[in-house]
């Protein structure tokens, strides 16, 4: 079959987006596979449906499916690029309300900056020797002096496949480095398998994480990741308790196109 895919960028992860609303298409894991593979198929971190959504009120629906092919947890990334893409189907015009596997997610425009309402966050472990929560998707966060200094693709994969892991389907990996007020951001994401541009559940995380960690961080908390920056904002009710998180960076059209699968 033919199929048209537009493709959007957001700090670098990147993205299939295909408008499914009248639900034409049905992808197994090997089409997923090809599609995001990059030297045989279009190339993404991951691919994105847009449905319609059976709640009243809600202006779309979410399906994100990681690159190895299989329909995964909440992409804040590929959250605030369905938005963009939302955009430019002329769905919504400067805000709207989406559903996704987590729950209902507000999102809206700043200029060219989409900002995206993440899921509240319930539950953190904290460790010597790192955290653990989930903002949408599950994360891992370990403090280093150097980020440059990390084998991600290794250090990431020992700690996603750890037995620690292994009853959840494993962990997305973060390493930061706090360089002043701003912190540094390398991710290993679960279902790329590797270092990824930038992760938009991974920088919540870790603006969460961060501040819980350092007394001195001002919010919005700004975090730069290898493909661009991102902010996060929140409410903390309680060491254990964050609300209201909104994520903010980029979320850019890159090309449109067609490719028989
Ligand atoms: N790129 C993402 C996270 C996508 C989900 C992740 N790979 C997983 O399976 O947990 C983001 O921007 O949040």
């Amino acid at each position: 079959m033919k199929l048209n895919f537009n493709k959007y960028q957001g700090a670098g992860n990147d993205f299939i987006m295909i408008n499914n609303r009248e639900s034409v298409y049905e992808f197994d894991s090997k089409s997923v596979q090809f599609l995001c593979d990059r030297r045989f198929g279009i190339g993404a971190d991951g691919l994105i449906l847009l449905e319609n959504s059976e709640q009243s009120q809600v202006d779309f629906k979410m399906k994100y499916y990681n690159a190895d092919g299989y329909e995964s947890t909440m992409c804040g990334n590929g959250g605030r690029c369905i938005v963009a893409f939302a955009k430019k189907l002329g769905l919504i015009k400067e805000s709207c309300v989406f559903e996704a596997i987590d729950g209902l997610h507000e999102a809206y425009f700043e200029k060219d900056l989409v900002l995206l309402k993440m899921s509240d966050v319930g539950e953190i472990k904290q460790t010597e020797d790192f955290f653990y929560l989930n903002t949408g998707s599950p994360h891992h966060i370990v403090f280093v002096d150097d980020i440059s200094e990390i084998d991600i693709k290794k250090k990431g994969a020992d700690i996603r496949y750890s037995s620690a892991y292994e009853s959840q389907n494993g962990t997305n990996v973060n390493f930061i480095q706090k360089k002043g007020n701003q912190l540094l951001i390398r991710t290993y994401e679960r279902g790329v398998e590797d270092e990824t541009l930038a992760c938009g559940t991974g920088v919540t995380a870790t603006a969460i994480a961060s501040f819980i960690n350092y007394e001195n961080l001002r919010k919005p908390i700004e975090v730069k990741a290898v493909g661009g920056d991102l902010s996060v904002d929140f409410n903390m009710k309680n060491t254990q308790t964050f609300e209201d998180i909104w994520l903010k960076g980029p979320a850019e059209f890159v090309f449109k196109g067609e490719i028989e699968c």
